[in-house]
């Protein structure tokens, strides 16, 4: 990587905002419908009877939607349902953050709005209901007779929960005195999360490699990538209901609303998603330098930013994959085209890895269960959340994690490394923070990576150290990502922003390996890297 990291047009003026999409929105209808059109069938077999519920969870899209699908074949009416749990709107499990921030809440708000719509295109429309599943869920089943509620399975242990009080309320619906005797719902649950689909995979969950390369070439040698399910033109008729239910505001949820007041603004739904991958393909043409410019940090351009659609579903992975195929086919075909698929195949494993290693995921020890002394230090903790470490790349990061909910890949393992190496701070109060503030946060993903950044990981090969001097070095030499998160920085020379010295704000905490230059962080390393109990390497690849 290092000094090939090739540019791509980033922000101009430290105040704009950048919408990403940055199309209008008669540009991403067009683009939605003509998507649309081309995944759609005229006809498809329906020879079901009675009611389907599909329950959506994190899928909030119609286009290769199995649930969807299924509910539809199987039934003469589907009602689609959306439950708005108030355990969402909580707080995170040890440290008490907001389980979801309001940019995420603003995100899932335009995805609820953007999947009403494309129902409604198609003839249904989406039940909105304020409460748990489990109470929402069976009582519907009761009330219109459903035979069958479909939705997307999980793996983490919060929302295996919620499947299994479903299931138990629907057991309930049947032995209920007042129920039909033919009233006996059940619950489908469908995979759908993934690129690779979990059935299809060479070996057992049990036995999934611990190392990426190893999974990720013996699912490329014998596992295809199933096309995309395309959707009927019409999804009616609809159910009988008056009330379909609002989508909330941010306040109804109990949250202050937001906007980015600089950096990227993401449009939340399935018609954003589906433009966004046209805008990066198609009218940029940026896929095929994609491996040159993915370690940027800057704009919306050196990446794909496909991840907060894909953690709300409303992308599927498989559809990235045939638009890539078509890409190559009608475009070039080069390491770029690959190297999307290669990231998401990442992504795939930290879902499959959530199964086989379980709540483990989320505990101190990590998959591998290592004891390590953390602190839980308040004032350091803080100064990393709130960007005010002293460390102009650690806290311009993070000042662009909570002005807008997004990070760059190669940001979030820089803060990662920086809270846990250098601040010893409990790696979860960072994972947490993530999960607050993340538009794309997804539970596999999120404590997968911090597993690994806190060398905790079912792969001890993936524990590493970022060197700060060394980062900011090679991924923003002239200092202009930091130049634009703290103005401040901005009349200092460009060589100067990364490492302004007294002119910018106290160091919280000295650097593990040094922090003037790299030759002498590379002599102190060997001194100290006994302090962790384990081998750290200075490695930036991944
Ligand atoms: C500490 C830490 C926490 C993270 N938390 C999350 C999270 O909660 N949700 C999330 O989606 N990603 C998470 N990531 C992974 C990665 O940083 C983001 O997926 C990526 O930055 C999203 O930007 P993009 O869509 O432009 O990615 P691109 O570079 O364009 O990659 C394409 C897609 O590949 C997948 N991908 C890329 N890198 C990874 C990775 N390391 N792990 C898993 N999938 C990957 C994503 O789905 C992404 O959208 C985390 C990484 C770290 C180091
Ligand atoms: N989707 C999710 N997002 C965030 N955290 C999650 C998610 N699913 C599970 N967790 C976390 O997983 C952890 C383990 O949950 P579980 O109730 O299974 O614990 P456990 O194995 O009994 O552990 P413990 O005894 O430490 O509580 C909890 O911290 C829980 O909040």
């Amino acid at each position: 990587m290092g000094s090939s990291l090739k540019s791509v047009p980033k922000p101009l003026s430290s105040s704009s905002v950048f919408q990403v999409p940055g199309l209008d929105s008669h540009e991403i209808d067009s683009i939605a419908e003509k998507t649309f059109e081309r995944y759609s069938v005229k006809t498809a077999n329906r020879n079901g009877k009675g009611i389907a519920i599909v329950w959506f969870r994190n899928d909030l899209r119609v286009l290769d939607n199995e649930a969807l699908f299924k509910a539809w074949v199987s039934s003469e009416t589907v009602l689609p349902v959306f439950c708005v749990d108030p355990r969402l709107f909580g707080t995170t499990y040890c440290f008490g953050f907001p389980k979801t921030g309001a940019l995420r809440a603003q995100f899932l708000i335009e995805c609820l709005d953007d999947l009403r719509k494309n129902l409604q295109k198609r003839s249904l429309n989406l039940l909105i209901q304020h409460g748990k599943p489990e109470e929402i869920l069976p009582a519907l089943a009761k009330d219109f007779g459903a035979h069958t509620v479909y939705a997307q399975k999980e793996t983490c242990s919060e929302e295996l929960q919620v499947e299994r009080m479903v299931n138990k309320g629907l057991q309930q619906v049947a032995l209920s005195p007042s129920t039909n005797a033919m009233n006996n719902p059940k619950l489908q649950l469908l995979w759908g999360s993934t690129m690779y689909h979990m059935d299809d995979l060479p070996f057992s969950i049990n036995s999934l490699p611990d190392v990426y390369t190893q999974f990720r070439k013996s699912v490329e040698a014998k596992c295809k990538i199933r096309g995309c399910i395309k959707i009927p033109e019409s999804l009616g008729p609809p159910p009988s209901i008056d009330d379909w239910g609002n989508v909330p505001s941010v306040e109804q949820l109990g949250l202050h609303s937001e906007k980015a007041s600089k950096g990227m603004r993401f449009s939340g739904g399935e018609s954003a998603a589906l433009s966004r991958v046209t805008e990066y393909f198609w009218n940029k043409d940026l896929l095929g330098i994609y491996k040159e410019t993915r370690n940027g940090m800057l704009g919306p351009d050196y990446s794909t930013k496909f991840s907060p659609w894909l953690a709300s579903g409303s992308l599927s992975p498989r559809f990235i994959h045939e638009e890539v195929k078509r890409y190559e086919r009608e475009r070039q075909a080069n390491d770029s085209t690959y190297w999307v698929l290669f990231e998401l195949i990442w992504r795939d494993y930290f879902r499959f890895l959530s199964i086989k290693y379980g709540s483990s995921l989320f505990h101190l020890g990590g998959p591998r269960n290592l004891q390590h002394k953390w602190s839980q230090d308040q004032r350091l903790f803080e100064s990393w959340r709130n960007g005010c470490t002293g460390y102009p790349l650690i806290d311009a990061n993070m000042k662009e994690l909570s002005t807008t909910g997004f990070m760059s890949n190669r940001g979030r393992q820089i803060v990662c490394s920086f809270l846990v190496r250098d601040m010893g701070i409990d790696w979860r109060m960072g994972a947490e923070w993530f999960e607050t503030c993340l538009l794309d946060y997804d539970p596999c993903s999120n404590y997968g990576n911090w597993t690994y950044g806190a060398g905790v990981g079912n792969d001890p090969r993936e524990d590493r150290y970022f060197s700060i001097p060394k980062q900011a070095q090679t991924y923003d030499p002239e200092g202009e990502f930091v130049a634009y998160w703290l103005p401040q920085l901005q009349t200092l020379p460009k060589e100067k922003r990364n490492f302004p010295g007294e002119s910018y704000m106290e160091q919280v905490v000295p650097l593990k390996f040094g922090n003037t230059s790299l030759h002498l962080n590379r002599q102190a390393s060997a001194s100290r890297q006994a302090n962790f109990g384990r081998r750290q390497q200075m490695t930036d690849k991944r």
